[in-house]
């Protein structure tokens, strides 16, 4: 099932809880070496996916493997060329930085250095200092730690900079793009759209337990959802026009202020953010149009209505 040079590889995954159909039908693969972003809304369906993926929530149906494995089977030997940061902050422990990373630096067979990491997360000055001493934004940076220092293979980022501040966010993502370059895989979900497009090559987004797109960073949502927007005002009125050829429509507005500027001209290409925007929306509206065309059918059923 797997295509040779994935890590990861998805068929159908369906997922339900009682009646809560949080996944269907979701398929996709990433490929050894690759960046990618599980992107969608708050209960999308994102950490339901990871969790199925690290082995710790099964499957309704579908097929996963993971570094080759069915990751409901996966073994000791299996677990340890994970990498595994979750959603939530669970270090709080009475260990030092140091002590917590030596520990568990032990759990596995080929450890990185836990001096590279704790300057890798930052935490230099605060290595002997007792994790419930942290703030959370640095407890975070210990999930990070604690996710890389076994020297993964794969590695499952879950809202990885959730707390940070901008300068440790840049700083992680130096990181990151360091464990990329040394041919990690990467498995990221943020609500940060800026973090995904910096980091990822590939993403997917999922809506309503559906993957709805799936692609390229710079390609996803097709070429029109990227056309240039040019925006100005013009009589007081503010204007905008999508265009392939934005230098053509500028030039045509400042010929027409007669070679004077353009009242607030900017030119906008489209970022991830507003093309995920766009790709939700639509899926949104589409589902309430189902949801209303169900209930015009169950009203116009004998006995369908309930008034
Ligand atoms: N243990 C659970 N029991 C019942 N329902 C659950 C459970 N975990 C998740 N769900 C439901 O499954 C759906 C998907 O949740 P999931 O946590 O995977 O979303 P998410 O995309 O990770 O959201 P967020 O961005 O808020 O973290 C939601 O409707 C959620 O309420």
């Amino acid at each position: 099932m797997t295509p040779p040079d994935s890590a990861v590889s998805v068929r159908d995954l369906r997922k339900t809880y009682g009646s809560v159909d949080a996944l269907h039908d979701v398929s996709f693969d990433i490929a050894r070496g690759e960046t990618f972003a599980l992107l969608g809304p708050n209960g999308a369906g994102k950490s339901t996916t990871i969790e199925i993926l690290e082995g710790y929530r099964d499957r309704t149906g579908g097929a996963a493997e993971v570094l080759g494995v069915d990751p409901g089977r996966g073994g000791t030997d299996w677990k340890a060329r994970l990498g595994i940061v979750l959603q939530s902050t669970g270090e709080s422990g009475s260990a030092t930085v140091r002590e917590q990373l030596t520990h568990f630096a032990g759990f596995y067979p080929n450890p990185r250095n836990v001096d590279e990491v704790i300057e890798a997360v930052g935490l230099q000055e605060k290595q002997k200092t007792l994790i419930r001493k942290l703030s959370g934004g640095q407890r975070r940076r210990i999930d990070v730690a604690l996710g890389i220092i076994g020297n993964p293979e794969l590695l499952f980022l879950d809202e990885p900079t959730t707390g940070f501040d901008p300068e440790a966010r840049r700083q992680f993502w130096q990181l990151i793009l360091a464990l990329k370059d040394e041919g990690t895989t990467i498995l990221l979900t943020t609500h940060y759209l800026d973090e995904a497009a910096r980091l990822s090559d590939r993403a997917g987004i999922i809506a309503g337990g559906s993957l709805i797109e799936v692609g390229a960073i710079d390609e996803i949502g097709g070429a029109e959802a990227r056309t240039p927007v040019v925006r100005w005002i013009e009589d007081g009125v503010a204007r905008s026009e999508r265009t392939t050829e934005p230098s053509r429509l500028v030039a045509e507005l400042v010929d027409r202020h007669g070679g004077a500027e353009v009242p607030q001209l900017e030119v906008v290409r489209p970022s991830l953010e507003d093309v995920y925007l766009e790709l939700v929306e639509r899926f949104d509206s589409s589902a309430r149009d189902a949801a209303s065309l169900h209930a015009a059918a169950l009203d116009t059923t004998p006995n369908g209505g309930v008034r």
